[in-house]
Formats: C-alpha cells, sequence, structure tokens
C-alpha cells in the first residue's frame, strides 16, 4: 500500500467513497473471488511463529528461526522463490499442513473472500511420514471442514513445480485424477521458479490432465524474453493463465477470444519488480482491451498484502466506483474451475444480494 501514491487520488475516493477508510471498508465488504493464491506463500509470519513455538522443543533447530520481513530492499523476483527453502522446513509435515491451511482459508473469509481455488504443490517427506498423497488429502479434509461451515467456498488446485521431472508432474495428475471425485480437486497449475526449464518437457502432463476433465492453469510470461514457452503454454488451451505480465500481444488476442481469463497480482508484481509501477501495470490495457481478467493475491504472507487491498488499488489507480469494482468482482464467477453449476448459481446469489443491498 505505500508504493501507491494516495494523494494522487484523495479527490476521487473523497467523492466515491467518503474516506480511504470508507473505502477500505467496502472493499472488505464487496464479496471476492481468489483464483490465484498459493498456500505456501499465503503463511502470515504471525502463523509461522507459531509453528516454532508449537514445535521448537521437539526440533531445537527450529529455535534459532526467525521469521523476519520477507521483502527487504531491491527485492526482486529472483529472490522470491529461495524464501520457499526456509518456509518449507516449517510445513514439512502433516500437522502443519493442517495448521497452515485452517489459518490461510480463515484470513481469506475473513477479508470477505466468498470463494477461494486455493492451489499448492503436493510434497513429500519421508522422514515425517508425509507423502504427496497424505499431503492433499490432509488440505482437502481441512478444505471440506472450512466449507460445513458456510463462510468462504473452497477448492483446490494441484500445483506442479516447473522443474518437476514429466514422471513427477505426471504423478501429480494422477493424483489429482484420482482425487477429482472428492469434488473438492478441480484442476492443475504449473508454479516455481521462472528458470526452472522448459514447459515443453512436463508439457504432457497438462495435455494428460485436460483429457481427463481437469481444470488448467499455467504460470505464463511472468518474465520477458519466454515467447517459445509462451506458445507451448497456449497449445495446452489452458482455463486461466497467472500472471502474463509479458505475453504478446496475438496470444493476449487469443486468450480474450477464448475466454481465458489472466490471473493478475498487481502487488506480487510489482514488488518483485516485473512491474515498474502500480500506473503502468498491465491491468489498465486489459481494461481497454476488454480482455478477461481476474485480481488476485499470488502469496498473501510473503508480499503482506490482501485481496481487498488489491481490489483498493486497481479501484483507486482505474477510477472505479463502487458498482464498477462490484462488476469487475462479479465476473470473476465465469472464470472459475469448478463446473458445478449449482455452485455458480449459489455464488450469483452472494453478489446479488450484495448489490440490491447496498448498490441500490
Ligand atoms: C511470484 N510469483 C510466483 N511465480 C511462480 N511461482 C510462484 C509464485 N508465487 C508462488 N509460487 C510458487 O508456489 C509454491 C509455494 O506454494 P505451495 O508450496 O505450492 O503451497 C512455490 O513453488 C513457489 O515457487
Amino acid at each position: 500500500m505505500e508504493r501507491l501514491d494516495k494523494a494522487k487520488y484523495d479527490d476521487f475516493v473523497k467523492e466515491n467513497y467518503g474516506s480511504w477508510e470508507e473505502f477500505r471498508e467496502y472493499c472488505v465488504k464487496l464479496p471476492k473471488i481468489e483464483l490465484h493464491a498459493h498456500l505456501n506463500g499465503s503463511i502470515t509470519p504471525k502463523t509461522m511463529n507459531e509453528l516454532i513455538e508449537q514445535r521448537k522443543d521437539k526440533e531445537p533447530d527450529l529455535a534459532n528461526f526467525s521469521v523476519k520481513n520477507y521483502i527487504q530492499p531491491n527485492f526482486q523476483l529472483e529472490d522470491f522463490f529461495p524464501l520457499f527453502n526456509t518456509v518449507y522446513r516449517l510445513t514439512d509435515n502433516i500437522k502443519s499442513i493442517e495448521y497452515i491451511a485452517r489459518n490461510v482459508l480463515e484470513e481469506f473469509s475473513n477479508d470477505g473472500v466468498r470463494y477461494i481455488e486455493l492451489r499448492s504443490t503436493p510434497r513429500k517427506n519421508t522422514e515425517k511420514g508425509m507423502t504427496k498423497q497424505s499431503y492433499a488429502e490432509t488440505l482437502i479434509s481441512v478444505i471440506n471442514e472450512v466449507n460445513k461451515k458456510g463462510n468462504i467456498i473452497v477448492r483446490l488446485i494441484l500445483s506442479i513445480d516447473r522443474k518437476s521431472t514429466l514422471e513427477e508432474a505426471m504423478e501429480t495428475v494422477n493424483l489429482a485424477i484420482n482425487l477429482k471425485s472428492s469434488g473438492i480437486v478441480v484442476g492443475v497449475d504449473m508454479c516455481g521458479n521462472t528458470n526452472g526449464g522448459a514447459f515443453s518437457r512436463i508439457k504432457p502432463a497438462f495435455e494428460y490432465a485436460k483429457k481427463n476433465g481437469l481444470g488448467v492453469t499455467l504460470h505464463v510470461a511472468e518474465i520477458p524474453n519466454s515467447r517459445e514457452d509462451n506458445l507451448e503454454m497456449k497449445s495446452v488451451l489452458p482455463d486461466r493463465m497467472g500472471h502474463c505480465t509479458y505475453l504478446e500481444d496475438d496470444i493476449l488476442k487469443w486468450a480474450k477470444d477464448n475466454k481465458v481469463a489472466i490471473e493478475t497480482c498487481i502487488t506480487s508484481n510489482i514488488i518483485c519488480r516485473t512491474v515498474k509501477s502500480y500506473e503502468t501495470h498491465p491491468f489498465t490495457d486489459y481494461i481497454k482491451n476488454g480482455q478477461p481478467f481476474t485480481i488476485c493475491t499470488d502469496d498473501k504472507g510473503v508480499f503482506n498484502c490482501d485481496l481487498s487491498n488489491e481490489y483498493l488499488i486497481f479501484g483507486a489507480i482505474n477510477n472505479y466506483n463502487k458498482k464498477q469494482l462490484f462488476e469487475i468482482s462479479k465476473k470473476s464467477i465465469n472464470y472459475i474451475m469448478c463446473k458445478d453449476n449449482e455452485l455458480k448459481r449459489k455464488l450469483k446469489e452472494i453478489w446479488d444480494n450484495f448489490e440490491i443491498n447496498n448498490l441500490n
């Protein structure tokens, strides 16, 4: 938020929302959909410290573990990926996965997120008895618990790290196929270090996922000069694409024509310096061109952000009033991977009720 030159937007905010506080309140109250959130990047420092406290007696190396502000001066995308070496030490067993999932989902719910497709990379840790399968099943069980409470509706996307071998990628896709009947797993994602290798190596796994009725989302063009990869990714016909900060016009046009929404992660792009400023973020072109997109947090724990604030930033920069921001959040219903029509009807009802009660 500090990075946004608020003074520039004071007049607009005063006229349309009353004050910045009221603007923020509106953004929290607005029902929202989150379609690009990595579980392990969404853990707050508070939750990390709680995990350390819970475990340090039995695992003394954790006593010296300090959770400091991740974002140091001159932080950039290359500094981001190694952070997970540390985070994964703290989330290396099933109990911790359960704990972080509960906390992260509760935080999204408190922020007014009404539907989320949370994503996470199943990992194994033989020493601690964690398998990819138990990792995913634990998430499903927490999600079922959260769904029962009824404040937020949660579905799961299993992520595949870009540096995986094809065999590893296929293992995760098969896991997702087997767990589809839970009604919770809706698709697969490709994420991880942008230097992790050519997408073509693991492309067959995503084609196989699509053939088996899973949704597919891919991290596309987060960095420049990735034309070859971008074309390979497009040819999989993904349902959505993450970031796309350096995506070429012809592929953007293809995405528009085929209603492939871009998961745009504003604060993440600014902090990782893949976009220079809020004002020059490609979302301004998305609006101009009628590009389908959805506003997302990416890693709310690492970037110290929340979805309400992403809406606030987006609203301020584009001078969007209450109704316009509402329309943006409502459109995201069209981009969910979950094919359950009853669920879509339920979401539309939530948005319609909000509109009746707040915007007429
Ligand atoms: C900054 N933008 C990004 N670009 C690419 N990959 C990202 C990412 N943000 C997070 N991840 C990837 O998500 C995984 C962590 O969450 P899970 O263990 O799956 O829950 C890591 O592989 C990380 O590289």
